[in-house]
């Protein structure tokens, strides 16, 4: 998706075509996960086993910190779908900006639900994609750094969901104004879903994760991601927080900037 091009970012076919790309990657960085145990102690705020400096926090969040102010600095966090776990940390860019056209509304950054993303993939997708429930200190530095790939791509998914908004309140300006001023939460959450979009993405994941997901060679049927697993993370966490995102875009939208 070209984010200098207004018209096509705004274009909830081709915004919806970039949700499916998606798909293939979630599915992928689960799958490389998949390799390796639960390690809680990954996530484990000061853990003992490990010394971090004057860090506070989990070995993953130190990881991700550290990830984040050098992506920062090649102006990762300009492109409006990137969204940082640690915005007050994240660095001015040494690459020059990237003119990128006002497409979301002056609050959209302020829409960050990262935090929520990071804990419900370690409280509920972790246990689901992990090979085993055990703590391998030898797979931490993998372990984190899979974790990593994965919480960055189901962030631009979720708040993906900001584009989808902006294109539904477009679409009718009337309605969601209405709805928007009378901060009617069910209505604006009645108005932005598809049941028949989501349908059709729970059924092609069930057959992505079949096709990618299980290793046809693999004769110890050792458990890699399954469809129903995948089914269960887009249909439980995924698409709720997505419309999360769009309810509270939608509610931040006729705000101006503070
Ligand atoms: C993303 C959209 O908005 C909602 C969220 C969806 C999702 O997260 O997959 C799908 C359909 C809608 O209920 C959309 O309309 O395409």
């Amino acid at each position: 998706m070209d984010f200098t091009n207004p018209a096509s970012v705004l274009d909830l076919n081709n915004i919806r075509a970039e949700l499916v790309k998606m798909e293939d990657s979630i599915i992928f960085k689960f799958i490389e996960r998949s390799h390796f145990a639960t390690c809680p102690g990954v996530y484990t705020p000061n853990n003992a086993h490990l010394h971090l400096d004057d860090f506070h926090g989990s070995f993953l969040d130190w990881l991700l910190v550290h990830l984040e102010i050098t992506q920062s600095q090649i102006r990762r966090y300009t492109s409006p779908d990137q969204t940082p776990f640690f915005p007050d940390k994240i660095k001015e860019s040494i690459l020059p900006a990237i003119d990128y056209p006002q497409v979301l509304g002056p609050q959209a950054s302020a829409v960050n639900y990262n935090d929520t993303i990071k804990q419900v993939y370690i409280d509920k997708m972790v246990p689901l994609i992990s090979k085993l429930e055990d703590d391998d200190e030898n797979n931490y530095g993998s372990v984190a750094s899979c974790d990593i790939e994965c919480l960055q791509a189901l962030s631009r998914r979720i708040h993906f969901g900001k584009f989808v908004a902006e294109a539904k309140f477009r679409n009718d300006v009337e309605l969601y104004t209405d709805l928007i001023k009378r901060r009617d939460i069910q209505g604006i959450v009645t108005s932005i879903t598809n049941s028949a979009v989501e349908e059709k993405i729970l059924q092609r994941l069930t057959t992505k994760a079949e096709v990618y997901g299980v290793d046809p060679t693999n004769k110890e049927g050792e458990r890699r991601i399954t469809p129903e697993y995948l089914v269960k993370i887009y249909k439980e966490y995924v698409i709720p927080l997505t419309k999360d995102v769009e309810v509270e875009y939608l509610l931040k939208r006729l705000e101006d900037v503070e």
